[in-house]
């Protein structure tokens, strides 16, 4: 799914925390937003998920505006997991069981993703009882296991241990490879951009400071704050 945002503002008490004239995210790409506290990545996410509204400007979804289908194409992952009261099997199932897939078709996906994420042995075990990790590992399956076309992610990972972290970043690059989905991912963690993403986009005060390609932006950026940032100056 590609996006087109155009003139995009949020204001939250007469402070501009969001402003961006013109930005593209391409279908089939995976996108980092890396930036420091406060630049207003999140505000982007949210704004992109349809859970909060921009003060002005539009973002289009293909060339849709937000709406009911649009919503069922995307999957939006915060820090901390959301869980439905349900076993791990059955929560990961249940976006297919809505959408009407036969038993079979349920069984080999959800399959499929408790391996690739290594939770077959606790796909019994009841959601309420899983660890943090555990548990964004689940929601993760549960959000690429209708395949869809946009998958928003706010720091998913900021509190998942190194193997687990891996594993997830493994699944996202295999479903972008394997079905051409579209990833946001909002991450603090440099060389996890540098693992799974396309592209880079740099966020600081509001704005996008620096975009393109992955490699140029995270090794060779034009600019001196995307520069001092990314090699690890802790005061732009
Ligand atoms: N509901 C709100 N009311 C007032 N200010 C807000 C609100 N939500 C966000 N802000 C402000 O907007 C700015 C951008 O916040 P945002 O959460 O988007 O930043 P971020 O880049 O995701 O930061 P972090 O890396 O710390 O998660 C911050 O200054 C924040 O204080």
């Amino acid at each position: 799914m590609n996006l087109s945002i155009l003139n995009l503002t949020r204001i939250y008490n007469d402070k501009k925390v969001l402003d961006l004239p013109k930005a593209n995210i391409k279908s089939g790409s995976i996108y980092s937003i890396i930036g420091p506290n406060g630049a207003g990545k999140s505000t982007l996410i949210r704004i992109l998920a349809g859970i909060d509204n921009a003060s002005s400007g539009k973002v289009l979804y293909n060339d849709s505006v937000f709406d009911d289908d649009v919503r069922k194409r995307i999957t939006l992952l915060f820090q901390k997991p959301y869980m439905m009261n349900l076993n791990v099997y059955e929560n990961i199932a249940y976006p297919l069981k809505i959408r009407g897939f036969s038993k079979w078709d349920i069984g080999s996906r959800v399959d499929e993703l408790l391996g690739i994420l290594d939770l077959h042995d606790i796909k019994s075990q009841r959601a309420s009882t899983l660890s943090g990790g555990e548990a964004q590992k689940v929601a993760l399956a549960r959000g690429l296991v209708f395949r869809p076309e946009l998958v928003l992610l706010d720091e998913p990972t900021a509190s998942i241990d190194p193997v687990s972290t891996l594993l997830m970043e493994k699944l996202v690059t295999q479903t972008n490879k394997n079905y051409g989905t579209t990833f946001v991912w909002v991450t603090h963690n440099i060389s996890q951009a540098r693992r799974t993403a396309d592209k880079v986009i740099f966020m600081h005060q509001g704005k996008v400071v620096e975009s393109g390609g992955a490699e140029m932006v995270l090794k060779n950026p034009t600019n001196e704050i995307t520069r001092r940032f990314v090699g690890g100056d802790l005061i732009l």
